[in-house]
């Protein structure tokens, strides 16, 4: 995959205060890449220095290779940005707001006007074109910023946090445009604190936490290389004759929890061992009734590598 963006030993201090230390990334063509962290982690920081909204103290970025203050014009050109806090005119109708900002990027005549129309279909709000902005619920507000930062239809686009304080229906429209996007070869990079919205649109995770970024790779990966044990959770209609010790006699066996119909068993995740359990079970005369396999979320590897919940 080609690199677009490459953030090398990029940091910035606010009054002594270190908030971001020397990070380092690439953000890759056509992926959907989401930073991941709890509220004042520094994702805004990166995300503003990179939109050149921040000077940053060392460091340097690289858009398509050339450092990115030497190609300004260019990189802004094809770059769209929806930042945390709403960007958008309220006394403007949808249709002025995005015509507006697309025709800050030199569009005019019947190609802005298409692009318009494009931008405002995409984000659900063709029908609403008309009105004015402060009519608009905080939903299709946030809506129409998406609509402000894609008509010019730029390579990169960078989302800080657009689904804050919005309604379901509104962040699912928002999220299944996001894929969308990217399907078409938008490349996204997408700021969140929000776990779930990560494990549904990333096809790739930086997880960042006090300036640093901690660890990298898709959510299989992270979950992969951070947790060595599953665990298989069974019904069953017992017997009686189940004993729960005999289970620490098969190899890889961490532990073993018995819980009226249900039964818990935590092991390695590198032996192959399912065949050695359910052949327990059976000898013991207990039916099975149900079998799942319960591996890691993100909020686990996330607990893990920081010692805290994300929602703390
Ligand atoms: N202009 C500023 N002056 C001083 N401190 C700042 C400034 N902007 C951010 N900070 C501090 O830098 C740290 C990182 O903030 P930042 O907004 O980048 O975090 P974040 O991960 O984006 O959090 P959030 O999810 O709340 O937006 C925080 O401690 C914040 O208080």
């Amino acid at each position: 995959m080609n690199t677009i963006i490459s953030v090398n030993q990029l940091k910035k201090s606010f009054d002594e205060k270190q908030v971001v230390k020397e990070i380092s990334f690439a953000v890759k063509k056509g992926e959907i890449l989401c930073l991941l962290g709890p509220n004042g982690a520094g994702k805004s920081t990166t995300i503003n220095m990179l939109c050149g909204i921040l000077d940053y103290d060392g460091g340097d970025m690289r858009y398509q290779g050339k450092n990115i203050k030497d190609c300004l014009n260019q990189f802004k050109r094809n770059l769209g940005v929806v930042p945390q806090d709403l960007a958008i005119y309220e006394d403007l109708s949808a249709e002025q707001n995005v015509r507006f900002f697309a025709s800050l990027y030199g569009l005019k005549g019947r190609v802005l006007e298409e692009k318009v129309n494009k931008a405002l279909d995409f984000s659900g709000l063709l029908e609403r074109k008309k009105d004015k902005a402060k009519t608009f619920s905080g939903g299709m507000k946030r809506r129409l910023n998406i609509a402000c930062a894609i008509a010019h239809e730029p390579e990169l686009l960078i989302m800080d946090e657009p689904t804050v304080g919005i309604d379901p229906q509104s962040r699912n429209h928002i999220l299944s445009s996001i894929k969308k996007l990217s399907q078409h070869g938008m490349t996204i990079l997408y700021t969140t604190h929000y776990m779930e919205e990560v494990e549904e649109i990333s096809t790739r995770i930086l997880i960042m936490d006090s300036g640093t970024i901690i660890a990298e790779g898709t959510k299989e990966s992270l979950k992969e290389d951070i947790f060595d044990e599953r665990q298989f959770i069974m019904e069953i209609e017992e017997d009686n004759n189940l004993n729960v010790d005999e289970f620490y006699k098969i190899e890889g066996i961490k532990k073993v929890e018995k819980k009226a119909q249900t039964l818990t068993i935590t092991t390695l995740k590198n032996i192959e061992n399912l065949d050695k359990i359910i052949a327990m079970v059976i000898a013991s005369k207990s039916k099975i009734l149900n079998l799942f396999c319960r591996t890691a979320s993100l909020e686990n590897v996330f607990l893990r590598l920081t010692g805290k919940s994300l929602r703390d």
